[in-house]
């Protein structure tokens, strides 16, 4: 009978031979996307393309028999794209941080590990950064389904020129974390107030006895965490890994559908692909029955809304900035057209942008 070690070893030299020839398409591909890159600055086009990348992974996702996991496939092949485009130009990409925050993680998910990810203290300054052309993309968070909109962000819209380039969906997911990663090493729990108030069943279930202490900041109580064994933070996976914790429980939060909605933001509009959402802005004059003009042209040509919202007119006391989300790009007949008639009974209007549709 074969010894382990010989089973090992052959099984072993089979997994470098696959290896290789991974490396050697990893190679490959990275050639392919240069070319493309050269071809798309020959046309002075984006070579950053988040609607080509959301097809690749959906493509793959979609063939893979197994038993390699889905998700895995998505990681994978987006630090694949991520390392392409580091070939090209190195990515930098501002963020409201501080870092280990959930916008930090929306951003690491969208454009991999190869890109410069920058950590800035408030929405503005992401916005500025992108403006100035410091960075080639912004991460903001937009709305959450807890929490609704984020109202900074929306306002920013009205004062900055820059567009709309994806949007990022994700999970939040807090996750107790601590030195030691033991449940019964734990002293007390830090997190942001509204972290605590997210977990507060499973805190009261799991560590009734244990007092909670308000952060300023999940990554705040991740960074307390590491330096005492007493303490577990509520946080990110992400600042588990940045402040070497590690993690006694994922997943803790009370309600599971808790979602955020982040955009990228950048200066150039995104080209068409077919799955894509558009943004706008704008102010309808102040008339009986404007509200039904204004939605008119997109039911009468079947054109589904994924969001309306309106916010104040900071320099005129009640009157107000309508956002609006739809479904297609500006680019679609339909679409254009639609957005032709509702400019019409506008005072001002403008597009935000299309992007792919994150599903
Ligand atoms: C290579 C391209 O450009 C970039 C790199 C991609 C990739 O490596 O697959 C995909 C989209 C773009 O962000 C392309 O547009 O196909």
């Amino acid at each position: 009978m074969e010894t382990v070690e010989k089973v090992l070893a052959e099984l072993r030299r089979k997994i470098d031979g696959i290896d290789d020839q991974i490396l050697s398409l990893l190679n490959q591909r990275a050639l392919v996307a240069q070319q493309i890159g050269q071809a798309k600055a020959g046309q002075g086009l984006d070579f950053y393309n988040p609607g080509r990348e959301l097809a690749v992974f959906e493509r793959l996702v979609a063939q893979n028999c197994g038993p390699f996991p889905a998700d895995a496939v998505k990681r994978v092949f987006r630090e694949i794209i991520s390392a392409s485009l580091s070939l090209e130009q190195p990515m930098k990409v501002a963020f409201l941080g501080p870092s280990a925050t959930f916008t930090h993680q929306a951003a690491q998910k969208q454009f991999g590990f190869s890109a410069q990810l920058v950590a800035l203290k408030s929405i503005p300054a992401v916005f500025e950064e992108v403006r100035r052309g410091r960075a080639d993309f912004g991460v903001v968070p937009v709305e959450n389904t807890t929490e609704g909109i984020v109202s900074h962000t929306l306002d920013m819209f009205v004062e900055s020129d820059l567009v709309i380039n994806a949007e990022i969906l994700m999970e939040i997911s807090h996750d107790l974390l601590s030195v030691s990663g033991r449940m019964e090493d734990v002293g007390r729990v830090l997190s942001h107030p509204q972290a605590l108030a997210q977990c507060r069943h499973w805190l009261e279930e799991n560590l009734a006895d244990v007092p909670l202490v308000d952060a300023p900041s999940t990554a705040m109580a991740a960074r307390q965490a590491s330096e005492d064994p007493g303490i577990a933070a509520i946080a990110s996976e992400i600042a588990a890994s940045l402040y070497g914790l590690r993690i006694i429980k994922s997943k803790i939060q009370d309600n599971t559908n808790n979602l955020t909605r982040f955009l990228v933001v950048g200066r150039t509009l995104s080209p068409r692909t077919g799955q894509d959402k558009t943004s706008v802005m704008f102010i309808v004059a102040d008339q009986p029955g404007i509200l039904c003009r204004m939605l008119e042209p997109f039911s009468r040509r079947n054109i589904n809304l994924t969001k309306i919202e309106s916010r104040p007119i900071k320099s005129k006391a009640w009157e107000y900035v309508f956002f609006l989300d739809l479904e297609g790009h500006a680019e679609d007949a339909a679409v254009s057209e639609a957005l032709a008639d509702l400019q019409s009974c506008c005072r001002s209007f403008k597009i935000l942008g299309s992007y792919p549709r994150c599903r």
